[in-house]
């Protein structure tokens, strides 16, 4: 039987304000934004818009949670966070229906969101018995010892395409670790967040966790606040570099999930199958490409190079198809915005005006009931790309495929690392040797061989180069929200 979803009207937020110190405030400009649906174009509400002085009174209450948060024991503070979990997995069609609506990705995957949010949350409740120090023997005079501390106020600024993912798992970690957390959701598809804040509003103790939604204004405030310890970004690299140069007044640290333009390398001994079906999987098609993990760089071998191409457009044409986001049965969403939209299809057309050969899609779907409004664009591939054009060296974030032909092995890694973004790569081979010596040359912070898109709580995820500093979803992560105290003792 297919899976019943709540209505959207039944899910949508009754709240539309700031929520902090454990409560919902006005904006105090009394500024709010519209947001759209990308599914239709049309507007779904009005959404308040934090302002510097909004964030400037969520931080000094969540300063004031601080100081007890911290000293709560973390058996406690991991009970409130499997407690945020039970609710999220319990509010998770209604979460999904709203990303669905909000961003225009598919509601069936959106489900998966949710559910991997709540994932994060159990996971760092399950890691706080290792928030601990180490003893030193340093001198038979004294006793030396560290403590991990908190770092104090947390601000977590999320990208658009996953939101309750993205706030659901990113508060995980710092709240694991004694901190106080601002979540700001991204501009284009606050709803949800919301809604996740009227869920959570009773779970932790006031201020402890806030939800301020608003634009780059509200970023901006967050990254120069004295008060604010730690800023983090999942984002383009631009905002990266703009966030770290605002940060550096306060000393503050970051912490940087940031683009990528990935390159899967299929050898001339991978399993066809497996790489036809990583090949399109990779490229996130599902929800327009926009994932800073797609492998949008796909560099087969010239021994297979036309079978695997044409296998890839026929997989891509029989299972990705631009529908309505909010139901079930839909394999493919719009992209987030207008803007969105004529960017990916200046990409398209700068590919063609280069000499690519267009061998998928390129265009906006024919207008139908499905898709009138939305900011779609079709599964798209092209072929014969070389390094030099733009489609091969920026990051499009759409769903454009760019294939490379290869012979020379020391040429591809050439091609594949010749880039300022590091984050992904795929590898597919079925030789071990030839898996280990690839995944050594690759500059790329996470690395899959004979599979693509997967990430598995515990291990870290996060890019070298341009696409980020750091490591997530790991014990890594919770210990970058701690600091470490050093007490000498004198024994004499
Ligand atoms: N590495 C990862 O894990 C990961 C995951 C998802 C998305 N991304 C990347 O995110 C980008 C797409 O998302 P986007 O368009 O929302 O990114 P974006 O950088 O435009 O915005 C991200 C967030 O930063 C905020 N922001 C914008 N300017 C700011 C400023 N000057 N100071 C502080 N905050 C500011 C925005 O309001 C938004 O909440 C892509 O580059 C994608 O690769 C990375």
């Amino acid at each position: 039987m297919a899976m019943q979803l709540p209505s959207i009207q039944d899910s949508l937020p009754s709240h539309k304000d700031l929520f902090y110190d454990g409560q919902w405030h006005a904006p105090s400009n009394k500024q709010d934004r519209e947001t759209y649906s990308p599914g239709t174009g049309k507007v779904i509400d009005r959404i308040a818009d934090a302002g510097v002085e909004d964030v400037d009174r969520a931080v000094q209450a969540a300063r004031r949670a601080f100081e007890s948060w911290r000293s709560t024991p973390a058996q406690q503070r991991a009970a409130c966070m499997r407690r945020a979990a039970d609710l999220m997995r319990k509010h998770a069609k209604e979460l999904a229906l709203l990303d669905a609506l909000n961003t225009g990705n598919p509601v069936a995957e959106m489900l998966n969101d949710a559910n991997m949010a709540a994932a994060s949350l159990d996971y760092f409740a399950g890691l706080t018995p290792m928030l601990r120090g180490e003893t030193i023997p340093q001198s038979t005079s004294g006793f030396h010892y560290t403590i991990r501390e908190p770092l104090g106020v947390v601000a977590r600024i999320i990208a658009f395409n996953h939101p309750v993912l993205f706030a659901g798992g990113k508060m995980a970690a710092p709240l694991a670790a004694g901190n106080t957390v601002i979540i700001k959701p991204p501009d284009q598809a606050p709803i949800s967040c919301l809604r996740l804040a009227e869920i959570l509003s009773d779970v932790f103790p006031p201020g402890v966790l806030s939800i301020l939604p608003g634009s780059a204004e509200c970023g901006r405030a967050l990254s120069t606040h004295p008060m604010v310890s730690k800023v983090t970004l999942i984002g383009s690299v631009a905002t990266g570099k703009a966030i770290q140069r605002a940060a550096a007044d306060t000393l503050k640290p970051t912490l940087f999930e940031l683009g990528g333009k990935n390159a899967l390398l299929a050898f001339p001994d991978a399993d066809i199958d497996k790489l036809v079906d990583g090949v399109a999987r990779g490229m996130n098609f599902t929800w327009a490409g926009q994932s800073c993990g797609s492998t949008s760089r796909v560099f087969l071998h010239e021994s297979h190079h036309d079978e695997v191409l044409d296998r890839v457009c026929q997989f891509v044409k029989t299972n990705y198809a631009p529908g309505v986001p909010t139901d079930m049965s839909t394999t493919m969403g719009p992209v987030i915005s207008k803007a969105a939209q004529d960017r990916v299809l200046s990409y398209i057309a700068s590919a063609v005006d280069e000499g690519a050969t267009l061998v998928l899609g390129g265009k906006v779907p024919a207008a139908s009931p499905v898709t009138d409004g939305g900011y779609f664009v079709e599964p798209t591939i092209f072929a014969n790309v070389r390094p030099d054009m733009r489609i091969a060296r920026e990051e499009i974030f759409g769903p454009v495929m760019a294939v490379f032909k290869w012979r020379d092995e020391d040429e591809l890694i050439r091609q594949v690392n010749d880039t300022p973004y590091g984050l992904t790569a795929a590898i597919y081979t079925r030789s071990l040797a030839t898996a280990h010596r690839t995944a050594a040359r690759v500059e790329a912070g996470f690395v899959w061989v004979n599979q693509v898109g997967r990430h598995f709580l515990g291990v870290p995820f996060g890019g070298v180069k341009e696409s980020g500093g750091g490591r997530e979803e790991c014990l890594d992560e919770l210990l970058s929200f701690t600091q470490i105290k050093s007490v000498n003792l004198s024994l004499s």
